[in-house]
C-alpha cells in the first residue's frame, strides 16, 4: 500500500477570479479506496477532471503510476476507468447491448463483457431492456463499461448520489469486491457517511483547498469528541454558540451537540453556558461519529476562512 498510483502536486485551476482548485497534493496509495470528500461546489469534479485530462491546471501537476499525465495522457489513461456523470445509454437496448456497443467501439475482446457483468453483479439482468433498470442498476452498468479495458484504477464521480439506502450499501460492497480483485478506487462525495464504511484513505476538500488527507482512524484521531448539551431552549443556545464560533454538529428539541477537543475546553464550555445563564439540563462529553467530524473540519474551514 505504500506505492503512490496517482499523485497531485500543487494542483490549481482558477476559473477567472475563482481558485477553484488551489495547490492541492493528493497521494492515492495502490490498492486503496480513496475517498474524495468535500460539500458541494469544494472543487471535487474539477480535481477529476484535471486528474482525467478533460481540463488543463492553471497550474501544479498531476502524476499517474509515478509518471506526469501530461508526458504520456494516451498511454496513461489507458489504465483508468472513470465514471463522471451517468454515461448516456440506448434505453431499448439491453445491458448486453449497450456494454457490445462500447466493447466494439474501443475494440475491446467478446469476452470482456461477461467478465465485467459479473464484476458488478449485473448478469441476471443483462438481458433486460436497460429503460426497465433502477438508478442503482444503471449506475453498476456506467461501472461496467469503466471496467471494460481492465483498468488499475477507477475514478467515479459521485457514484452514490441519489442512490436508495438499499443501493448505496449495494454500491459500497461492490467496492471493496472491486478492490479485492486488485483495482484502486478513487471516489469522490459530499458526504461523508456514503463511503465511510469502506475508505482507506480520504481527503477532504473545501472551497478548493485540502483540509485533510489521511485514514479514517488518523480523522477519528484528530476529532475525536463532541459535546452534547441538553436544554430546554435549543434555539437562543445555538445562536449564542455560533457567536462562539462553534459549529452545530445536530439539534433536535432538547439537545445541541458541538465538537470539542478536549475535556479542558469541555469544562470551560460548562462554564461559561452556566454564566450566559442559560438553563441546562446536563451536558455529555462522547464519541463523535466521523460524519460529524466531517461536517467539524468543513463548518471550521468555513468560519475562519473568506
Ligand atoms: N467551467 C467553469 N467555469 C466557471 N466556474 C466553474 C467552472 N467549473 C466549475 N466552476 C466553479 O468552480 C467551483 C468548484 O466546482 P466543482 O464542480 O469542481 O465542485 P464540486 O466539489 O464537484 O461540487 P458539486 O459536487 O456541486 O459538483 C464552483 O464554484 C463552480 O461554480
Amino acid at each position: 500500500m505504500d506505492k503512490n498510483i496517482l499523485q497531485t502536486f500543487s494542483l490549481s485551476r482558477n476559473f477567472g477570479e475563482l481558485k477553484a482548485v488551489d495547490n492541492l497534493d493528493l497521494s492515492v496509495p495502490e490498492g486503496s479506496i480513496y475517498g474524495f470528500l468535500g460539500p458541494n461546489g469544494a472543487g471535487k469534479t474539477t480535481t477529476i477532471r484535471m486528474l482525467l485530462g478533460l481540463v488543463h491546471p492553471s497550474n501544479g501537476q498531476v502524476t499517474w503510476f509515478g509518471q506526469p499525465l501530461v508526458n504520456d495522457p494516451i498511454g496513461l489513461l489507458k489504465r483508468v476507468g472513470s465514471l463522471i456523470e451517468m454515461p448516456s445509454y440506448y434505453p431499448h437496448l439491453t445491458g448486453f447491448e449497450n456494454l457490445e456497443v462500447i466493447r466494439r467501439l474501443s475494440g475491446g475482446k467478446k469476452n470482456d463483457i461477461a467478465r465485467v457483468l459479473h464484476l458488478v453483479g449485473l448478469e441476471q439482468d443483462a438481458n433486460r431492456v436497460v429503460r426497465q433498470y433502477s438508478l442503482g442498476m444503471c449506475q453498476r452498468l456506467g461501472l461496467a463499461i469503466a471496467l471494460l479495458n481492465q483498468p488499475e484504477v477507477l475514478v467515479l464521480d459521485e457514484p452514490i448520489n441519489s442512490l436508495d439506502p438499499a443501493g448505496i450499501h449495494e454500491m459500497r460492497e461492490l467496492f471493496q469486491h472491486l478492490q479485492e480483485e486488485g483495482v484502486t478506487l478513487f471516489i469522490s462525495s459530499h458526504l461523508l457517511s456514503e463511503i465511510d464504511q469502506v475508505a482507506t484513505m480520504i481527503g477532504i476538500i473545501r472551497k478548493g483547498k485540502l483540509i485533510f488527507q489521511g485514514t479514517p482512524s488518523e480523522l477519528r484521531a484528530q476529532y475525536p469528541r463532541r459535546l452534547s448539551i441538553g436544554t430546554d431552549r435549543p434555539e437562543d443556545v445555538s445562536i449564542w454558540l455560533k457567536g462562539q464560533g462553534y459549529p452545530i454538529l445536530q439539534m433536535n428539541n432538547h439537545h445541541i451537540d458541538i465538537p470539542i477537543r478536549s475535556e479542558d475546553e469541555s469544562a470551560k464550555m460548562n462554564k461559561k453556558l452556566s454564566i450566559a445563564g442559560f438553563p441546562i439540563f446536563e451536558t455529555r462529553y462522547e464519541s463523535i461519529s466521523l460524519e460529524g467530524i466531517f461536517l467539524q473540519v468543513t463548518s471550521r474551514e468555513n468560519q475562519s476562512g473568506e
